[in-house]
């Protein structure tokens, strides 16, 4: 099976997938650490040096890759972007042995955090304070919605801690 996780940036994708990886005894598979391995740049850097549109070709290219390849019990973390263009999410909804699970959280909740995690990611890290993060994250979220409300399981994540976060979702899936 391949547990794929999705959501908007900083809702715990990358660290509590890692986390469900090992309470699991999963493979871990990062989209965004995949690229940054094959295209030998941080996600960073190839938007600052190809641009956007680059990255959501290879993002595309490399998450059909991997939903593809699935021998391994597998968490696959993608990047908050991903299920939002061409026809990745239905590619996620299709692929034999994959579940979707979306974290879910509200737009203070992802603002607040944001503002201090910022600096990695592209698409926001010129925005320093809450009050802009937050109209930024309240429009964004409303256009990806649609997206993330596809998966097949959601999980509320806003103030629970990453084991908390593990629990809920191994309860909904097994
Ligand atoms: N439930 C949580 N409680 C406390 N910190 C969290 C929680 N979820 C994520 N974080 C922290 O927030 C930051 C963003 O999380 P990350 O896993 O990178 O999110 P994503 O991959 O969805 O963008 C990281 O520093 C992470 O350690
Ligand atoms: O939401 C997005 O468009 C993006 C989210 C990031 O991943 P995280 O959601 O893991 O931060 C990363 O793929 C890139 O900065 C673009
Ligand atoms: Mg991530």
């Amino acid at each position: 099976m391949t547990i794929v996780l999705i959501g908007y940036m900083a809702s715990g994708k990358t660290s509590v997938g890692k986390l469900l990886a090992k309470k699991l005894n999963y493979r871990f598979i990062d989209l965004d650490d995949f690229i940054e391995e094959k295209e030998g740049a941080t996600i960073k850097e190839i938007f600052n040096s190809k641009g956007e549109i680059y990255f959501r070709k290879k993002e595309t290219q490399y998450l059909k890759e991997l939903l593809q390849a699935n021998e391994e019990n597998t968490v696959l973390s993608l990047g908050g972007g991903a299920p939002c263009f061409g026809e990745n999410m239905d590619e996620v909804l299709k692929a034999k042995h994959a579940i979707s699970i979306y974290l879910k959280g509200t737009v203070p909740f992802l603002a607040n955090k944001l503002v201090q995690k910022r600096s990695k990611r592209p698409l926001i890290s010129h925005i320093d304070n809450v009050e802009d993060m937050s109209e930024f994250v309240g429009k964004h979220l409303f256009e990806r919605m649609p997206f993330y409300s596809k998966a097949e399981k959601h999980v509320v994540i806003d103030h629970k801690s990453k084991p908390e976060i593990v629990e809920d979702m191994v309860s909904i899936l097994f």
